[in-house]
């Protein structure tokens, strides 16, 4: 391989790494899936089996907001994570729960551990913003 490859190579987006909307529709869907079999939060989302309109939108709208973090070509205008979570008082645990199956559904699609860990480190970063809002 030569110098000039590699380095194209690492101008490769996170977004792109994700295989853009569609890589992070499918993880979405997953990690959704996941939620609602996860015993620690299912409950979270147990009152929207019966609104799949609102589903729908609140699944746009996590995929628009990681193909924005992510490096995709379209900006971000929803709500902030502070604001679309608020007063629902999510704590620690409940927060590496939906982490993990995130983590999980990736593994299962075959992410490689280098994309894995910079998804991993983004959903660090938003625990903050997201716990006890
Ligand atoms: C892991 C990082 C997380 C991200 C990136 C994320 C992202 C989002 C986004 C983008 C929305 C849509 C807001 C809207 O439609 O305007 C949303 C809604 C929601 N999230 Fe999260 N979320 C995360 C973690 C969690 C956790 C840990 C829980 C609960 C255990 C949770 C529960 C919910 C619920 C119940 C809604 C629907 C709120 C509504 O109906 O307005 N989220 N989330």
């Amino acid at each position: 391989m030569t110098p000039h490859v590699a380095e194209d190579l690492n101008d490769v987006t996170l977004f792109e790494r994700l295989g853009g909307p569609a890589g992070i529709r499918r993880i979405v869907d997953g990690a959704v899936a996941a939620h609602m079999e996860n015993a620690l939060i299912c409950h979270r989302f147990a009152p929207y089996a019966d609104q799949p309109e609102r589903v729908e939108e609140i699944k746009a709208h996590t995929c628009d907001f990681f193909a924005a973090g992510s490096g995709g070509p379209d900006a971000y205008d929803g709500r902030s994570m502070r604001d679309a979570h608020r007063g629902m008082d999510i704590d620690a645990a409940e927060y590496d729960a939906a982490a993990g199956d995130i983590l999980r559904t990736m593994d299962a699609l075959r992410y490689d551990v280098e994309t894995c860990a910079a998804v991993g480190e983004i959903l660090q970063s938003l625990k903050p913003e997201i716990t006890h809002a």
